[in-house]
């Protein structure tokens, strides 16, 4: 069972200066693997930073590490661009708590190692970067920005020990969900189907970002923007945050958070406080029962 963390309906207003602002919080997901989500989250944490805000990303399964050249792993990529952006949460370790060397789906990068991807594992991560927002003394309001991994559903088992995905653990987390839509043909389609899995699981769909991971613009990409802004509103309530050009640059994240609807992404994180009922204090890094027995 994962420690359920619903975000209280407060209004969460900065509190007066000499009281701990709350934390509060989104989940980052995208209509597949390589759409931008990192790159998106990166730039909301430089849109919170310039509005004002403490925030951090977390990105609690991390599939692919670089080999380093005398043995051993590097810090995963997205890891490495979250700790970048987010200000208020620098250490790769509380950014980045669960990850493997194979860049694939990561139950199977798990598996090649020996080990399962359990929900105790996975909360204790979470808690421990949530602790570390949280003791935070600044009166300025927190957020921590969480990503997904792959699409919305993606497996963490496959088995019934236990039977579990990403959509549960957004579930779990009960943060409303920010959806990044990687404009390329085909998107329409998966932009939809994610937002009815984000509703069909209990959460609301907070907003979306349009994405241009591809250097070309796809073909007709204000008509099929419009098309998304058009159904994600009317079926969902939800409304485009902003479309971020192609930009391959280092300091794309900071240049491209003034396309972000600032009002639109504080408003949601405002009515998003996230309690700490349910973190784990002092979680082991590595849930030891759990991994799997060797092949
Ligand atoms: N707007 C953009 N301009 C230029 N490059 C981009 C843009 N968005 C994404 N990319 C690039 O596309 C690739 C995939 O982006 P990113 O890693 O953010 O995807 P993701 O959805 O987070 O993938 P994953 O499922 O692996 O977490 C990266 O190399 C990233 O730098
Ligand atoms: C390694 C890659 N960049 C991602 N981190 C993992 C994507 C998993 C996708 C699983 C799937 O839906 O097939
Ligand atoms: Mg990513």
């Amino acid at each position: 069972m994962l420690n359920p963390r619903s975000p209280s309906p407060a209004t969460a207003a900065p509190g007066p200066a000499s009281a701990p602002a709350p934390l509060h919080g989104l989940f980052i997901t995208g209509t597949d693997t390589g759409v931008g989500k990192s790159h998106v989250t990166a730039t909301l944490l430089r849109a919170l930073a310039a509005a004002g805000w403490q925030a951090g990303g977390l990105k609690p399964l991390a599939a692919g590490l670089p080999p380093l050249p005398g043995g051993g792993h590097g810090i995963n990529e997205d890891v490495a661009l979250l700790a970048a952006h987010g200000q208020a949460l620098r250490d790769p370790a509380l950014v980045g708590p669960c990850g493997w060397p194979e860049p694939c789906a990561p139950h199977v990068a798990a598996r090649l190692v020996g080990e399962r991807i359990t929900p105790q594992r996975v909360m204790a991560g979470i808690g421990r970067a949530w602790q570390a927002m949280a003791a935070g003394g600044s009166a300025a309001p927190r957020a921590l920005l969480v990503e997904g991994v792959g699409g919305f559903v993606v497996p963490l088992s496959d088995d019934d020990a236990p039977a579990w995905d990403t959509a549960d653990l957004a579930a779990a987390l009960g943060l409303p969900v920010v959806l990044v839509v990687g404009l390329r043909l085909g998107c329409l389609s998966h932009a939809l189907l994610t937002a009815e899995a984000i509703t069909a699981r209990g959460l609301r769909l907070a907003g979306w970002v349009a994405n241009r991971p591809l250097a070309e613009p796809m073909a007709h990409e204000a008509a099929n923007v419009a098309t998304l802004g058009h159904w994600l509103q009317r079926r969902f309530g939800a409304a485009c945050w902003g479309l971020l050009p192609h930009d391959a640059t280092p300091e794309a994240p900071v240049r491209a958070a003034a396309a972000i609807d600032a009002a639109a992404l504080q408003a949601a994180l405002r009515g998003a406080v996230w309690s700490g009922d349910g973190v784990p204090v002092a979680a082991p890094a590595v849930d030891a029962a759990a991994a799997a027995p060797a092949a």
